[in-house]
C-alpha cells in the first residue's frame, strides 16, 4: 500500500517537501491542526525549516505540541530539516527553549553566523554518497548521545543524524533536485 506522509505545514518551507514527496510518488497531505495528526492514518512526518520559534510556538497555540511528541515517542517517523532538526533536540545550547525534545541532540542556532548564512555545498551521507546540501541560517549537532547514528559532517560538524524513528538534517534536501534523502526517509524509516 501507499506510505502515507504528513508534511507540519503551519510555518516554513513545506511546499518544497511536498514536491519532493510527488515526485517520489509518496502520497503526501498537509498538518495544520491537531485533527490532521489523529484523524488520518500517518506513516511518517516531515517538520520543514522556517524559524523554530515561530513553529514552536504556534504548536503550541494549535494544541498540537504535546499530541505530535507522543506520537513520535510512541514512534511515528519524523524528519526534520533545519528548524525541524531544532524543534525535536533535547537542547538547544544558545537558546533556553525546548519544543518537542524527543531526540537526544544539542543543537547550535544560526551556527554559520550571519556572513555564512546561506550557502550550498556537496557533502557526503552515509549510505548516499555525495549530495547537494544547501543551508539557510542553519543549526548544527553540536552534541549526541552515543545512540545517535551521525550520517553526515562538514567541517567537523555535525549535519545529519538519526535516532530510530528521528532522522534530521541541518541543510534542505528539498530545495535540491537530489531525491535521495526523502527517499531514504520513506523507505528506511517509515517502514
Ligand atoms: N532555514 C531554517 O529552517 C532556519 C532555522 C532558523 N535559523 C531557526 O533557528 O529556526
Amino acid at each position: 500500500m501507499n506510505k502515507k506522509i504528513g508534511v507540519l505545514a503551519i510555518q516554513g518551507a513545506f511546499q518544497e517537501h511536498k514536491d519532493i514527496l510527488r515526485e517520489l510518488n509518496v502520497d503526501c497531505f498537509e498538518i495544520r491542526q491537531k485533527s490532521d495528526l489523529t484523524n488520518k492514518v500517518l506513516d511518517g512526518i516531515i517538520l520543514p525549516g522556517g524559524e523554530s520559534t515561530v513553529i514552536g510556538k504556534l504548536l503550541n497555540e494549535l494544541d498540537m505540541r504535546t499530541q505530535l511528541q507522543q506520537m513520535i515517542i510512541d514512534g511515528l517517523p519524523v524528519f526534520g530539516t533545519c528548524a525541524g532538526l531544532i524543534l525535536l533536540a533535547k537542547g538547544i545550547v544558545n537558546d533556553d527553549n525546548v519544543y518537542l525534545s524527543t531526540m537526544d541532540i544539542k543543537a547550535r542556532r544560526n551556527a554559520y553566523g550571519r556572513q555564512l548564512g546561506s550557502f550550498s555545498t556537496l557533502g557526503d551521507f552515509n549510505g548516499i554518497g555525495l549530495i547537494p546540501m544547501t543551508f539557510i541560517r542553519a543549526p548544527y549537532i553540536e552534541s549526541t548521545s552515543s545512540s545517535v547514528e551521525i550520517l553526515a559532517t562538514l567541517s567537523d560538524h555535525i549535519v545529519a543524524a538519526r535516532q530510530k524513528n528521528m532522522l534530521v538534517t541541518s541543510f534542505h534536501p528539498e530545495l535540491t533536485s537530489n531525491l535521495s534523502v526523502h527517499s531514504f526517509f520513506v523507505n528506511q524509516l517509515c517502514i
